[in-house]
């Protein structure tokens, strides 16, 4: 078989985000082009998996697929193509995506003749993940002998459609209400589930991949429902399944645009931080709790970003995606409040979110049945 790359499942028509990558990319393959010899300052692979690091690009980058260059006898990624079989039982029949550290497959399970996920490694990584997961679902671990090293590979349940690709998919941009209501509580009791297992989702380390890890209590006590750091991704995600855009928009922003944005729908800084932001002049008028816009500064708090993108969106919608009622509105936004504090631990926990009664409405809603 041909040695060729393989795009992912998941590639669709262009997007903002894929267009603008796009120009990107032919700003970075232009030999003329000032970034032209950068090496790629976001891969992780360069800056901490030693077998990876790279100064140039080698190939034309192609959307949706890994960096070519990572390819390379001695490390990195594995060559897999359509058709490889793995353990004489596994047969690749489609890509479904890649990592800084591995690409996935889906695979077929002949012995069994369902489909599954295979996540191969690169060479002599030792992948987290793998423990973690299992402690979820059963997951498989193979090895993969390649030119020179030994790849692990592992083999879960293939996933569905992304909630972002799913939204983007539909053309008003919008969840139907039950469905967004339905996601949210699943989501929720998903996150709270893995926090009462000890785990929450990792800080980005300057340039790496996320990783979680295990949160261990020094009394040997079990974690208390809700570890707060996950919370706050899990509000900005369930603010994106009632609305049509999202609440925080960082693309293309300066970190001054970024935190003056924050300002605005969150509301002032906690008095201590405004010291670590020393240009707030140019968007506020003093420092601490009373801190109001400069003059003549434009600003979009939370209230008018869902008033504008989850209750006019929604009324005007022609396709019946459903509004909110005057209660349920004013609830979503002093979760999403609450869930958004600017300090860790006055954000709501997961338990919080939660409440004690979801699981009795999604039962009886018949909601959230199986894994997939
Ligand atoms: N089980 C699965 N089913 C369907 N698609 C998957 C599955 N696992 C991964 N993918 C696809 O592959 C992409 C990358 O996978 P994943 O998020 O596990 O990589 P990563 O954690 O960034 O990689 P790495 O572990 O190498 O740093 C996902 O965004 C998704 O599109």
């Amino acid at each position: 078989m041909q040695n060729r790359p393989v795009r992912s499942q998941h590639a669709k028509a262009p997007t903002t985000a894929s267009l603008l990558r796009r120009t990107l990319r032919s700003r970075l393959s232009s030999p003329q082009g000032s970034l032209g010899r950068l090496r790629n300052p976001t891969h992780p692979s360069s800056h901490n998996h030693s077998t990876l690091s790279s100064p140039s690009f080698l190939y034309e980058m192609l959307e949706n697929v890994e960096r070519l260059d990572y390819y390379r006898s001695g490390g990195g990624y594995h060559s897999v193509q359509i058709g490889d079989r793995f353990c004489e039982r596994y047969r690749v029949v489609h890509k479904l995506g890649y990592g800084a550290f591995s690409t996935i497959w889906l695979a077929r399970d002949e012995r069994v003749s369902k489909y599954v996920a295979i996540k191969v490694c690169c060479a002599d990584e030792v992948h987290q993940e793998e423990e973690i997961l299992s402690r979820f679902q059963s997951v498989c671990q193979r090895g993969s002998q390649g030119p020179n090293r030994r790849h692990s590979c592992f083999v879960t349940s293939p996933a569905r459609c992304s909630l972002a690709d799913t939204r983007e998919a539909s053309t008003c941009g919008l969840f139907k209400l039950d469905v967004a209501r339905s996601l949210a509580a699943q989501l929720t009791r998903a996150v709270a589930y893995i926090h009462e297992q000890g785990l929450v989702h990792g800080l980005y380390a300057k340039y790496g991949p996320p990783e979680p890890e295990s949160v261990v209590r020094l009394d040997g006590q079990p974690l208390s429902p809700g570890v707060p750091s996950d919370v706050w991704s899990l509000g900005c995600t369930i603010w994106a399944l009632l609305s049509c855009r999202p609440l925080l928009e960082m693309m293309l922003k300066t970190e001054d645009d970024a935190t003056a944005q924050l300002v605005d729908i969150l509301g002032p800084l906690p008095a201590e931080w405004w010291g670590r932001w020393p240009t707030w002049g140019k968007f506020s008028t003093q420092p601490g709790e009373d801190a109001r816009p400069v003059e003549g500064r434009w600003v979009w708090g939370m209230e008018t970003r869902f008033e504008e993108w989850v209750v006019k969106m929604r009324r005007e919608d022609r396709r019946g995606m459903g509004e909110l009622g005057e209660e349920e509105g004013r609830a979503f936004l002093e979760m999403v409040r609450g869930m958004l504090a600017w300090r860790p631990e006055d954000r709501l926990t997961t338990r919080g979110v939660y409440g004690d009664g979801v699981d009795e409405e999604m039962g009886a809603a018949g909601v959230g049945g199986g894994a997939e």
